[in-house]
């Protein structure tokens, strides 16, 4: 920690607001952080170290005790140590009786052990009463003001008035609680911490896993083609022409990722019929990281952009369009002017200008400050309405820049598909199954199901028992 605690003057030290003497135990990184934010939000703080003497860093106003002392100082002792440490406890049982115990502490690895740390720290003192909290805080963020993200403070804990001393500390610190219940959630809160952008994992495997997949297929059907057939090298290509191939491919068959799953969902319910069933755990965790989805769509789009913007700077292009020229001088010849192509490029770039409006739109609304203070019909709106016509515009912009290529035998290398044309299957499908489910008939009954509806209300109870679960 390079701030030094020390210097720090307690904002309320001195002033009438006061609440209770809080104990921590080790004063170490967390324990000084948390002591120091604890003492300007008007605590006493009390600190249990193996040196008491030896702690120099500690914030003005501290006390610093052995354990034992400390521990008869307080009702509630934060134990800012590490799990490898808390065996010495077991020589303290008799004061640490009837006390509540907080447990902040973290591991290196997802389940390390067999129990999760609160759990064990209830089994080696089991008169006191424990609560898991504080461990998804950093001592950095605690020392330099919150971040949003780490304002959250997940509590668990097997009694009741325990827990809600710990969530009046939490409140005072500016903190957000967050009750997950019992003390057998502190496993998966202990695995918080230890998760690196969960949802994000699969949106970006499977942009990856495509990215590699188009890029080597434009790279076979482009530049190798062109030099096994003709002996031509064209691998310039590679650092731009292709690149702006593979971006639009990726981004459009993400965006129709994220619409497909919840296509899905309302073919199961109405093959089901019935909403009282539990989706596939697949297509839960697929719907759960839509949002990810999206914005890495929009990240591709994004690039797509900025590629074709910079396209009348690249050489190639300059020296393509002035040799041309020449060769017409040449020629003494001038290519007639093309109403249908002018049509074709101006509204292919149209849509593509709209789709990408709206394809920022969609990410600017799925931010969590903007989507807080939109309600959730409005959310919907944009997510579902706007999203399809982003779909839509996208998948326009697409067809209409394949136009009549697709006709062009000689344009299949290898007979393989265009490019382009591998971008359209996911985004049409999605389009045509939405077109059906919006019909009347179907629509009415997936509302009827979506409102509770039942085709076979009691099969469905029994799948729903089953379970143990509701679908929602
Ligand atoms: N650092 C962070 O950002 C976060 C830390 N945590 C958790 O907080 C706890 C403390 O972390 P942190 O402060 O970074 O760790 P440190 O290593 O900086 O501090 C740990 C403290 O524990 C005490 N200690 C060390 N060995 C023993 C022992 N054998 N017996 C008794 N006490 C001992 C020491 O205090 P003394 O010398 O005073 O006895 C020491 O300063 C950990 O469980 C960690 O997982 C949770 C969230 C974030
Ligand atoms: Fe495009």
């Amino acid at each position: 920690m390079e701030t030094d605690l020390s210097n720090m003057i307690p904002l309320y030290a001195g002033s009438s607001q006061k609440y209770d003497t809080v104990c921590i135990f080790g004063t170490g990184d967390f324990g000084r952080s948390l002591g120091c934010k604890m003492m300007q939000c008007g605590y006493s703080v009390v600190f249990g170290s193996r040196n008491p003497q030896a702690s120099s860093l500690l914030p003005k106003g501290a006390e610093v005790l052995s354990h034992r002392e400390a521990a008869q100082k307080a009702s509630i002792i934060i134990l800012a140590i590490h799990r490898d440490h808390y065996e010495f406890l077991t020589g303290l049982t008799d004061v640490l009786e009837g006390k509540v115990l907080v447990d902040v502490s973290n591991n290196l690895k997802i389940n390390q052990y067999p129990e999760s740390n609160a759990e064990f720290l209830a089994e080696l003192i089991p008169k006191a009463e424990v609560v898991k909290a504080f461990n998804t805080v950093s001592a950095w963020a605690l020392q330099s003001g919150t971040l949003d993200a780490s304002r959250q403070v997940f509590i668990c804990g097997n009694d009741h008035k325990s827990k809600e001393m710990v969530v009046d500390i939490v409140r005072a610190l500016g903190l957000t609680p967050l009750d997950q219940g019992t003390l057998l959630a502190s496993k998966e809160v202990e695995n918080y911490p230890l998760q690196l952008f969960p949802m994000w994992r699969l949106p970006m495997y499977i942009a990856t896993g495509l990215t590699v997949c188009i890029f080597l297929y434009c790279l076979l059907t482009d530049v190798i083609y062109t030099y096994v057939s003709d002996g031509r090298d064209i691998s310039f290509r590679i650092a731009i022409s292709i690149p702006n191939k593979v971006f639009p491919i990726v981004s459009l068959i993400l965006l129709g990722l994220v619409y497909l799953p919840g296509l899905i969902a309302s073919i199961l319910q109405l093959y089901r019929g019935t909403k009282y069933s539990r989706f596939p755990n697949w297509l839960d965790h697929w719907m759960l990281c839509r949002k990810q989805l999206g914005l890495v769509a929009l990240a591709f789009a994004f690039l797509h952009v900025l590629y074709t913007l910079i396209i009348p700077t690249r050489y190639y292009v300059r020296w393509h369009r002035g040799n041309s020229i020449i060769n017409q001088i040449k020629k003494n010849e001038t290519s007639p002017f093309e109403t249908k192509s002018a049509w074709r490029t101006d509204s292919y770039m149209a849509l593509g200008m709209l789709g990408f409006l709206f394809y920022v739109i969609l990410g600017i609304t799925s931010l969590p400050s903007v989507s807080n203070v939109v309600n959730w019909r409005e959310f919907r709106f944009v997510q579902s309405k706007l999203g399809y016509l982003t779909l839509l515009l996208c998948t326009g912009h697409t067809l209409i820049f394949g136009w009549n290529k697709f006709l062009d035998v000689s344009r299949y290398r290898w007979y393989l598909p265009l490019p382009y044309m591998l971008s359209l299957v996911i985004p049409c499908i999605v389009l045509v199954i939405k077109f059906v489910l919006i019909m009347p008939c179907v629509d009415k009954t997936i509302t009827q199901i979506r409102q509770g509806w039942e085709r076979n209300p009691k099969s469905a109870k029994q799948s729903t028992f089953k379970n143990g679960k509701i679908a929602v």
